[in-house]
């Protein structure tokens, strides 16, 4: 049947069209002024700031440049600077005498260098929470670096060394931060654990893990747990205005997947139409070329972008504010740059490929490793099955060598005490919008999901785009200023979270 329309019917539809792209529109304005104010004050005030004098402030800078000297490098899971992390233990123990000498304070050593201290607060029907840091580091060999990477040495006001952002500075900073308490006459009231892992860079196999086997025989519930994260990133975010704090509330999870193609050796000068090598090249490149699906919204990084959307510049902020509309735009752009990537999907990394001993010889076996990072929103088995699908070859012999799925999402609503506590501290110091986020990475807190449901990454410093490309990398630093703003915010976290009640905030100005 044909359908004929004369003119009056196409000024009808002309004008639907236009009423309802207006009501679209307005819809979209109306969601954007509707949106949650972010620029969140709090009710009441925090801890106030430290007093420090002129002796306490070279004091601790002197304590992370001794921790940076001290080469306690995680090589490989079989190889550890044994003899740095004994010396570790000792460094510690004469640079904060107050910490280790309280009775406020059960200190025992765990896995053999890993530390874990329970802080007695008075009153018992508070749940305890945990700070958590690693005191082991990536290897790093001088060339490149301004100053060498193991000598705690100072330019311009920053202090260089491995372990100076990730995460010495932290270990140090939390202990600080408690030694300047205790000579202050503090005495907590919610008890809290500290747990200082040897091996975070190697999986935390002897260090967080032993922590965790020796909470549990003891049947330790935790209130809330705070390990490294990503902290208050300024100008990382493509678009916003400020720089914006993130709190971890889950991290991807992980498959690293061994590849192996066997074939007939023999002589080159009469190769097989393929090869060992060949296959296995065919398969990886496979992999590379068709990435996993865009899972944006999906997951909580919804979430981030919904509650930032204020903070974005025009357009980016109707769109932020209307993802269920803008979803499939902001989904490819993000895809464009490996951050926004990391995001929106499970990520596939060719990290170390093998195959072949000489020149003239056609190798048996060619092996090759890939690495993958779960989107929240899969599974270990959905990825292996989207793997195998997309590899499509038998003769590549596939086998997970450690797998584990996204780990769970912390709460992060009104009621929430953890949160909350963190939020309220990170505004008071930082000033800065927070939201909820996924880190793209892996931290030790991964092995503490059955003593709480809240467990969160943040590392309390402001951190550009440059300074995240330190981190495992050259010229790893930290500022005078930011150092002495990480142990105000362990100072005021530690006291905030004395409180018995969810802090409350009402929005205004900050
Ligand atoms: C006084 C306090 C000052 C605070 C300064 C803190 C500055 C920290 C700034 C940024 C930290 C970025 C955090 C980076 C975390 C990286 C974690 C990581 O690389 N994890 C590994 C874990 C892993 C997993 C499996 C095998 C081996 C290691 C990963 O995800 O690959
Ligand atoms: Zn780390
Ligand atoms: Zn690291």
């Amino acid at each position: 049947m044909a359908i004929s329309m004369g003119k009056g019917s196409v000024g009808v539809l002309t004008g639907v069209f236009i009423a309802s792209l207006a009501v679209v529109v307005a819809v979209l304005l109306l969601r954007t002024y509707n949106l949650p104010e972010l620029k969140v004050a709090w009710k009441g005030k925090g801890a106030p700031r430290i007093e420090l004098e002129e002796d306490e402030r070279e004091q601790l800078y002197e304590a992370l440049k001794g921790a940076l000297r001290i080469p306690t490098v995680s090589f490989s899971p079989s190889e550890q600077n044994t003899t740095a992390l004994e010396e570790f233990k000792e460094y510690i123990k004469s640079a904060f005498p107050r910490v280790f000498n309280s009775s406020l304070v059960e200190y025992e050593l765990v896995g053999g260098y890993s530390h874990l201290f329970n802080v007695q607060g008075s009153d018992n029907s508070l749940l305890p929470y945990m700070l958590l840091a690693h005191l082991d580091v990536v290897p790093a060999t001088p060339e490149g670096w301004d100053l060498p990477p193991f000598s705690g040495e100072e330019k311009d006001g920053y202090i260089y060394g491995r372990g100076s952002l990730d995460d010495k500075s932290r270990v140090i900073g939390i202990l600080q931060a408690l030694e300047f308490l205790f000579k202050k006459g503090y005495k907590p009231r919610r008890s809290f654990y500290i747990g200082l892992g040897h091996d975070e860079e190697i999986s935390g196999r002897h260090g967080a893990k032993e922590i965790v086997k020796t909470l549990e025989t003891r049947n330790v519930k935790l209130e809330y747990l705070l390990d490294e994260g990503f902290g208050v990133l300024d100008g990382v975010i493509y678009g916003t205005k400020r720089p914006i704090a993130l709190i971890g509330v889950t991290e991807k999870g992980a498959i690293t997947l061994n590849l192996t193609v066997n074939s007939p050796p023999g002589h080159s000068s009469m190769p097989p139409r393929e090869s060992s090598i060949g296959i296995l090249s065919a398969a990886l490149s496979r992999l590379e070329q068709n990435r996993l699906p865009n899972l944006f919204g999906t997951g909580p990084e919804g979430s981030t972008f919904e509650q930032l959307a204020n903070e974005f510049y025009w357009p980016l902020n109707i769109m932020m504010a209307n993802l269920w509309f803008f979803n499939p735009i902001i989904s490819r752009l993000m895809a464009l740059t490996p951050s926004g990537n990391a995001i929106v999907r499970t990520t596939t990394a060719l990290t170390i490929v093998n195959g072949g001993i000489k020149a003239n010889v056609i190798p048996a076996t060619a092996t090759a490793t890939v690495n993958f990072r779960l989107h929240p929103a899969q599974t270990v088995e959905e990825v292996l099955n989207m793997v195998s699908e997309i590899i499509m070859d038998e003769r590549v012999i596939l086998s997970a060598i450690k797998a584990f799925d996204p780990l769970p999402i912390s709460p992060y609503d009104e009621e929430n005490f953890g949160y909350q506590t963190l939020k309220r501290t990170i505004t008071d110091l930082f000033s800065v919008p927070v939201a909820p986020a996924v880190c793209t990475v892996n931290t030790d807190s991964r092995h503490f999901v059955n003593l709480t449901e809240s467990v969160y990454r943040f590392s309390p410093v402001v951190m550009t785009a440059e300074d995240l490309g330190r981190v495992h990398g050259l010229n790893e630093r930290i500022s005078r200023e930011g150092f002495e703003t990480g142990i105000q915010f362990y100072w005021q976290l530690i006291q905030n979270s004395d409180s018995d009640t969810v802090p409350v905030h009402r929005h205004s100005e900050l």
